[in-house]
């Protein structure tokens, strides 16, 4: 019954957006595509010495599952990558088929609500302060044992927000019917609590 039932969640880097995909994912029932690790998967690759359409058009689901994909150097390579119209363009089918699957879907990334799922029944755009964020990010990379400073992060952190949203194609902004989040000053609870609520309210009525 919940069969192309899409939930958009963009935003700029480590606002979020993951954290409360996964855990709408879970109490739902979707399943879940963090569209971030496909461009990082191609970046991976290309710091490889592959060339950036080879790249996307080499991938397989395998790499998904690289450590390295959650490096700042691979982040880097992977908002280069995604400013090829060509990378995106060979990425959209199998985001598309993902979201068309059986049993809803959510689908986290920068483009979902504008490009790859204009139709889609929910969008969040998810935002915090660029210093929240990196302040976030940075604990996390320390975490996992990356050597790293606040400073590299945050400047990582807005590299990418400037190159996502200055590029030509699918750039990052919000879908005009995207309900904006700011988790700047909103615990993780409060922040997927929003979000149940506002897809619950768009659900089918069961029964
Ligand atoms: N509302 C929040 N409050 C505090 N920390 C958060 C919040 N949301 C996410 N985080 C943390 O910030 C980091 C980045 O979150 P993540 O969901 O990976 O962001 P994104 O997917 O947007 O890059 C993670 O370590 C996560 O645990
Ligand atoms: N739908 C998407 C998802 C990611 N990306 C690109 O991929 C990079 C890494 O995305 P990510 O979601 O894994 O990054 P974080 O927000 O987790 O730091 C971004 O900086 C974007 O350049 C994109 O262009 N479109």
């Amino acid at each position: 019954m919940l069969n192309g039932f899409t939930v958009a969640i963009d935003g700029p880097a480590a606002s979020g957006k993951g954290t409360i995909s996964k855990a709408v994912a879970r109490h739902f029932g979707f399943a879940h595509l963090d569209t971030g690790l496909l461009y990082r998967a191609v970046g991976a690759r290309v710091l490889d010495g592959e060339l950036p359409e080879d790249a996307a058009r080499a991938l397989v689901p395998a790499d998904l599952e690289d450590d390295r994909l959650r490096s700042p150097e691979v982040a880097q390579e992977a908002s280069r990558v995604a400013a090829v119209p060509e990378v995106r363009a060979l990425l959209v089918d199998f985001q598309r088929s993902f979201a068309a699957r059986a049993g809803g879907a959510v689908l986290d990334g920068r483009d979902i609500g504008t490009v790859i799922c204009p139709d889609a029944q929910v969008k969040m755009f998810v935002t915090a302060r660029a210093d929240v964020r990196a302040r976030r990010r940075f604990e996390e990379l320390r975490g996992k044992g990356v050597d790293t400073t606040f400073e590299a992060v945050l400047a990582d952190v807005e590299a990418r927000d400037a190159r996502d949203m200055g590029r030509a194609d699918a750039p990052l902004r919000p879908a005009p019917d995207a309900v904006q989040v700011d988790t700047s000053n909103l615990a993780i609870d409060a922040a997927v609590e929003a979000a149940v609520a506002l897809i619950a309210e768009k659900l089918p009525a069961r029964g």
